[in-house]
């Protein structure tokens, strides 16, 4: 993930100018308002904008597109195709394709999307750089790195990298984070959950407590994230694991107004209302002083950590970055990591809190392990394995990972789509397709549109961290998640550790509905589970 400017509305200059002193204006009356009556004046102007907005992208913009690819029917004034692809996500992705081929355009949330679908779909991920840019694409949608130069841009600028520099994210996680080596972080995982257990649901045999699955898993993510990237004589802060387990939601929850509003005014609103600067502020304040006393030998650097990569990592020049620079750059892992581990964690245990049978060949199969548990052995249990890679394909978001076009480009299906276009990769449609596997390819056994947690389990190298055309959920090509081998290697133990210590079960039985956001993403159940000591 780079840091880059990116301005998510084009409006005219001149347009810019009247909205800015109109936000001027806006925000003075603001400051002179009560709460409520602050929140009703945000939401109303936010309304109007929003629709001035949705007018300009529908009628306007689309009139200066030269793609060849073939606009859905049936958009409704304002909302393009939102209303459809809201009631049933999946079904109108399929009915798309079904009527115009495997690339479309639909209209979303006031934004045009060019769809892939299935095979198109690793092509645009081994486009070049030249052609399409994902961390932009994405900003588009969740504007990341612009909320956080709002936040925080005043008291931390972010390093400037030069082309020959190595990435201080990426390149430690490459090298070290591969499948042969998360296990360094194995004593850190298991101590880590072990306090949350301890902590937070300590239950006798048969005493219940009802959790609420997304914060009790952000919680245990970001206090084993904040334990192995940044080690122990710092990452047990209390402040920090929790201003890391909502940071990225924090974001997502910012970005509605900066999507919506004209630059100027989104700026301003966020910076007043929506900051992460608090959770900025504990990052640096715990970070700093650690690699500070790190790089004068004051303490000895004998924990590997992300942090210590960071700050080891000679750029370019043969020089090594600040202090400041280093600790900063764990903004970004912690953006990439505990968000995303948090969701398919909480979406597993829904899939096994109402699954009984699987639990137990679970349990059996752990059991062998004695009370020697731990992430290295659990990895080996193949069956959990199969779970999980079900869970990772299954319960995937409907369209996702944008891409940005730089340039034209003619894909192989003889589209042309042009420079500024937004490309969206239709994962659930890629996961769920059948046609796409021959009648003997042992995964398709089962329906591709049902859940089998024993698919894989005849198909050895296809592991839950193996990604490839039919499983994308860690992204393709040269871009792919690289800490997705730490994030199988947490998942499968903090499951395991879960089954078997409680039962777990929904209060009605049933697994929970999905949170479908406009179409596009899913959110797991907002339902509570019942843990039960065993
Ligand atoms: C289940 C958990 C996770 C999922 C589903 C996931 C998924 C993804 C996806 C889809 C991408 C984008 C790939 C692309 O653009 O093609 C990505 C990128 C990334 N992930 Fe993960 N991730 C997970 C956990 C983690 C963890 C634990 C770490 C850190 C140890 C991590 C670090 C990163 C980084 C640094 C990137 C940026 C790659 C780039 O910009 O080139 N992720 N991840």
């Amino acid at each position: 993930m780079n840091n880059f400017n990116t301005d998510v509305l084009t409006l005219p200059d001149s347009v810019n100018g009247i909205l800015s002193s109109v936000s001027k204006f806006v925000l003075q009356y603001l400051d002179q308002q009560d709460t409520d009556k602050r929140q009703h004046l945000l939401l109303t102007t936010s309304g109007v904008l929003f629709g001035s907005w949705l007018f300009y992208r529908t009628f306007i913009k689309s009139k200066n597109d030269r793609s060849t690819v073939p606009l859905v029917r049936g958009s409704y004034p304002l909302i393009g195709h939102t209303y459809q692809a809201s009631m049933d996500p999946l079904g109108f992705i399929q009915r798309c394709k079904e009527e115009y081929g495997p690339v479309f355009r639909i209209h979303l949330n006031g934004r045009e999307f060019t769809v892939v679908t299935g095979r198109v779909i690793p092509e645009i991920f081994n486009l070049s750089r030249k052609y399409v840019d994902v961390a932009k694409g994405m900003e588009k949608l969740l504007p990341l790195y612009r909320l956080i130069r709002l936040s925080y841009n005043h008291k931390q600028e972010p390093e400037d990298l030069s082309p020959r520099d190595r990435h201080p994210v990426m390149h430690p996680l490459k090298q070290n984070f591969k499948a042969d080596g998360v296990h360094v972080f194995s004593e850190r995982i298991v101590k880590a959950f072990e306090e949350v257990l301890d902590d937070q649901l300590k239950l006798a045999p048969g005493e219940t407590k009802i959790v609420e699955p997304w914060n009790f898993f952000a919680q245990s993510v970001s206090k084993i994230s904040c334990l192995c990237f940044i080690g122990s004589r710092a990452g047990t802060d209390k402040r920090l694991i929790d201003a890391m387990a909502t940071f990225t939601q924090s974001i997502i929850e910012a970005a509605a107004p900066l999507i919506v509003l004209p630059d100027t005014l989104g700026d301003l609103v966020v910076k007043r209302f929506f900051s992460v600067e608090p959770q900025l502020d504990i990052l640096m304040e715990v970070i700093v002083p650690l690699l500070t006393k790190i790089r004068s030998g004051e303490i000895p650097d004998d924990e590997i950590t992300f942090v210590s990569m960071a700050l080891n990592l000679p750029k370019s020049d043969g020089t090594l970055r600040s202090v400041r620079d280093a600790a900063y750059w764990f903004k970004d892992v912690a953006m990439a990591s505990i968000h995303t581990t948090t969701q398919f964690t909480t979406f597993a245990l829904h899939e096994l809190s109402c699954r009984p049978e699987l639990v137990e060949e679970l349990r059996t199969e752990i059991g062998k392990l004695g009370n020697k548990r731990n992430p290295d052995n659990i990895g080996e249990i193949k069956l959990l394995d199969s779970f999980l890679r079900e869970v990772l394909r299954y319960d995937i978001d409907n369209l996702t990972l944008l891409h940005l076009v730089l340039q034209d480009l003619t894909l192989s299906t003889g589209h042309l789509v042009p420079k500024d276009a937004l490309i969206i990769n239709a994962l659930e449609d890629a996961h769920k397709d059948s046609a796409l596997y021959d009648e003997y390819d042992p995964i398709a056994q089962t329906p591709m549109d049902q859940f089998d947690a024993y698919r894989f389990m005849d198909s050895p190298e296809l592991q839950s961290s193996k990604i490839g055309e039919d499983l994308i959920s860690f992204g393709l090509g040269s871009h792919a998640c690289p800490g997705r081998y730490f994030a199988v290697h947490e998942i499968k133990y903090v499951l395991a550790e879960l089954l078997m210590r409680y039962n777990i079960s929904t209060k009605t039985g049933e697994r929970g509905k999905d949170i479908n956001v406009t179409g596009m993403v899913k959110f797991p159940p907002k339902e509570t589970l019942v843990f039960e000591g065993r």
